[in-house]
C-alpha cells in the first residue's frame, strides 16, 4: 500500500480546527445570498484568488470578513455539518473544534445562536457520520480581558456542552499574560485550557502559556524549537502540540514545507499531532496536511501512525473512549 493510501485509511482525531476557517467559498456565496449580505467578490474563483497571505494578520482580516455571512442557527449548523462531512471523508473519527464567539456577538449575533447551531451540527454529524466532537470557545487575543470575561459570562448556559477555552487571533503584541485571570477562572469552572502559542510569537509566549495559563494542550508551538530548555520541557511533560503544516506554509511561518519543524519535533520526542487549522483558506483538510508534509520531508509510516495515535492521546475524550480509539490506530498500523 502506498503511504497516501495508508494515510487515507488511518483513523485520526483533529484537534486544531477553527470552524469559521472551514467556510468554503461556495458556502460563503450561498449564505451571502440566503442572508442578503454583500460580499466584496463576484465569484468563487475571485474569493480563492484573494487567499494569498504574507502573515497571520493578512489572513485574519479576510477570515473575519468572510464570517459576516454567518447569521442564523441554520448557518452555523450547515457550516459545522459541511466540515464534518469533509473530515469524515478523511477518516477523521473525532474532532475538537474551535469557535470564535466574539466575531459573531460583536456583530449582534447572539451567543446562543452560534452555540446552538454548532451543537446541532455536531450532534447530527455523530448520528449520521459517526464522528464524535467537542467544542472549544476561543477568546480573541486582540480584544481585552474584559471582553473575554463578558464572553465567558454569555456562555454560561452552554458551559455543560463546551469542553474548554482557547486563545487565538493576532499573537504578536498579545502575550498569554494578558489572559492569565480569565484562564484561571476557566480552570476553576472545570474547563480545559488550550492556547495558540509560538505560531508567530516568540518562545517566551510558549513559556507564558505553560506557566500562566496552565494549558492542557498547545496550538502550533513551532517557535518552541528556538529554545533548547523549552524543547526539553515539552518533551518531558509530553505536552500535545497541534501542528498545522499547510497553515504554516500559507501564513509564511515556514518558507517551504521542506523546512517544516515536524521531523525535528518528532526526533526530539515531542508529542506532535497534525491538523488543518483553517482548511478552506489554507488549501487542504486533514489528509492533505499528512500527505503533503510526508512528501516534503519524507515521513515514514511509523511517524505518521505515531502522530495519529498522539491525536487520540492528546484529545479530551474520556479514558475508555480514548483507549478504544488508540487501539483502532494500533490495529490499523499492525495490519497496514
Ligand atoms: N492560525 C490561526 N492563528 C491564530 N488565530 C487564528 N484564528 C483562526 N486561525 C488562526
Ligand atoms: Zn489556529
Amino acid at each position: 500500500m502506498s503511504l497516501d493510501a495508508y494515510i487515507a485509511g488511518l483513523p485520526k482525531a483533529e484537534l486544531h480546527l477553527h470552524i469559521e476557517g472551514s467556510l468554503e467559498p461556495e458556502l460563503m456565496f450561498e449564505l451571502a445570498r440566503r442572508n442578503k449580505v454583500a460580499i466584496p467578490f463576484d465569484s468563487v474563483e475571485a474569493v480563492r484568488a484573494a487567499y494569498d497571505f504574507s502573515n497571520l494578520q493578512d489572513f485574519l482580516d479576510i477570515y473575519y470578513a468572510g464570517a459576516r455571512v454567518l447569521l442564523t442557527e441554520e448557518d452555523f449548523h450547515d457550516l459545522a455539518l459541511a466540515y464534518f462531512r469533509r473530515a469524515a471523508a478523511d477518516n477523521v473519527r473525532h474532532a475538537e473544534i474551535f469557535f470564535d464567539p466574539q466575531t459573531h456577538t460583536d456583530r449582534g449575533v447572539p451567543f446562543g445562536v452560534v452555540a446552538e447551531g454548532l451543537l446541532a451540527g455536531m450532534k447530527r454529524a455523530e448520528r449520521e457520520l459517526g464522528v464524535t466532537s467537542k467544542l472549544i470557545l476561543c477568546f480573541l487575543r486582540h480584544l481585552d480581558e474584559h471582553a473575554a470575561f463578558d464572553t465567558l459570562h454569555q456562555a454560561e448556559p452552554w458551559l455543560d456542552r463546551i469542553e474548554g477555552v482557547g486563545l487565538d487571533s493576532s499573537e504578536i503584541g498579545h502575550p498569554p499574560s494578558k489572559f492569565q485571570r480569565i484562564f484561571e477562572r476557566a480552570g476553576q469552572m472545570g474547563l480545559k485550557r488550550v492556547a495558540h502559542a509560538g505560531e508567530e510569537g516568540p518562545p517566551e509566549y510558549v513559556s507564558e502559556a505553560l506557566d500562566l495559563l496552565h494549558i492542557d494542550r498547545m496550538d502550533h508551538g513551532n517557535r518552541s524549537m528556538e529554545d533548547e530548555a523549552l524543547i526539553e520541557r515539552l518533551a518531558a511533560s509530553q505536552m500535545t502540540l497541534t501542528v498545522c503544516p499547510l497553515s504554516n506554509l500559507k501564513l509564511c511561518v515556514v518558507k517551504d514545507l521542506k523546512d517544516h519543524p515536524v521531523p525535528e519535533m518528532l526526533r526530539r520526542g515531542l508529542h506532535v499531532t497534525l491538523n488543518s487549522d483553517d482548511p478552506a483558506y489554507f488549501g487542504g483538510y486533514m489528509n492533505d496536511n499528512y500527505r503533503r508534509l510526508a512528501e516534503a520531508v519524507g515521513l515514514t509510516r511509523e511517524q505518521v501512525t505515531r502522530m495519529a495515535k498522539n491525536s487520540f492521546e492528546g484529545s479530551f475524550l474520556s479514558g475508555g473512549e480514548r483507549a478504544a480509539r488508540i487501539a483502532e490506530v494500533e490495529a490499523y498500523g499492525a495490519g497496514g
